[in-house]
């Protein structure tokens, strides 16, 4: 597969990262305009790092966008004489939707709309896709190379907002749960850097529980609280002071935030 990323910025980077975790590319390019900061990724040999957008979309078959909202248009428009109905359209823009991209490029091209989260550095992202009518026949593909950088889930494009709240915001909401329970186990005794690991890896034991044996988050709180025990107490404790609550009410408000945004502000 030959895949460019117009945009190596923060999350065009962690996307590159992993692609070249996962052996995902025959060749790739990175597109910015000021190349000085990412020429390092030219040592994995299959990289080319280049500032020339239109080179890159003639020498790749699937395009991953990731540039900021506000530059995608004209960037459109600037490759737009390169592109063939060859090409899969790959866009990760935030709140751009398929029907204004169409409305640069014309339906006839592969358009997939993507939600990915940074943690598809490491290959264990949560990507969310969608498809216009011609991009349907491309879905399988762009699955696959999301599926090789983590789990992706088709939804409409109407949930694609609610999917960016839930999947890209949601990686600096679990991060700041994991930081409080870090500073949790510091209050009780463990250094700095012992407390982030016990943090860290029971919350990745706890997801790793329901994604491999199916269950639901109720029955392994069960398994857990032993009557009268020290479990059911703080748990009671922490939703007494709003644990859940305030986690559904950030969620809403991170929705309503995304919702207000508008296109052309973008
Ligand atoms: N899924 C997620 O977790 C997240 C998704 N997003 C979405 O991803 C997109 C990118 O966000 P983020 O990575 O944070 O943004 P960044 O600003 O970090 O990256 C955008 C990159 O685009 C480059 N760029 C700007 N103009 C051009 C151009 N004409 N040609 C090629 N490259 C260009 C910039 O570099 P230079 O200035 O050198 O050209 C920059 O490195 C956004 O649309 C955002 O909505 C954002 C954050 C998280
Ligand atoms: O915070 C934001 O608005 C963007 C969208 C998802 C992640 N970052």
């Amino acid at each position: 597969m030959k895949i460019a990323i117009i945009g190596a910025g923060n999350l065009g980077l962690a996307i590159a990262k992993g692609i070249l975790h996962s052996n995902g590319a025959t060749t790739m390019y990175l597109t910015k305009r000021n190349t000085t900061d990412i020429q390092e990724y030219e040592k994995y040999g299959n990289v080319t790092v280049t500032s020339d957008n239109q080179k890159a979309v003639k020498n790749s078959d699937i395009l991953i966008f990731a540039v900021q909202p506000g530059h995608l248009e004209k960037i459109l428009e600037d490759v737009k004489g390169s592109l063939t109905e060859n090409h899969v359209i790959i866009s990760t823009i935030t709140g751009f939707n398929i029907a204004k991209i169409e409305g640069i490029l014309g339906a006839e091209h592969h358009i997939i709309r993507s939600m990915p989260n940074t943690a598809i550095s490491v290959g264990k992202s949560m990507t969310c896709i969608c498809a216009n009518e011609k991009g349907k026949k491309k879905i399988d593909l762009a699955k696959a190379i999301f599926d090789r950088m983590g789990h992706s889930m088709e939804i409409p494009e109407e949930q694609m907002q609610a999917a960016t709240v839930i999947c890209a915001s949601g990686i600096a909401f679990w991060m700041r749960l994991i930081r409080a329970t870090t500073q949790g186990a510091i209050q009780l005794g463990f250094d700095a850097k012992e407390a982030q690991e016990l943090a860290m890896h029971t919350c990745s034991g706890a997801a790793s529980l329901l994604i491999e044996s199916n269950s639901h988050p109720e029955a392994e709180i069960d398994k857990v609280t032993t009557p009268k025990g020290c479990t059911i107490e703080g748990l009671n404790e922490m939703e007494h002071q709003g644990l859940s609550s305030s986690l559904i009410r950030g969620i809403v408000t991170s929705f309503e935030k995304i919702s207000q945004i508008k296109t052309k502000q973008l």
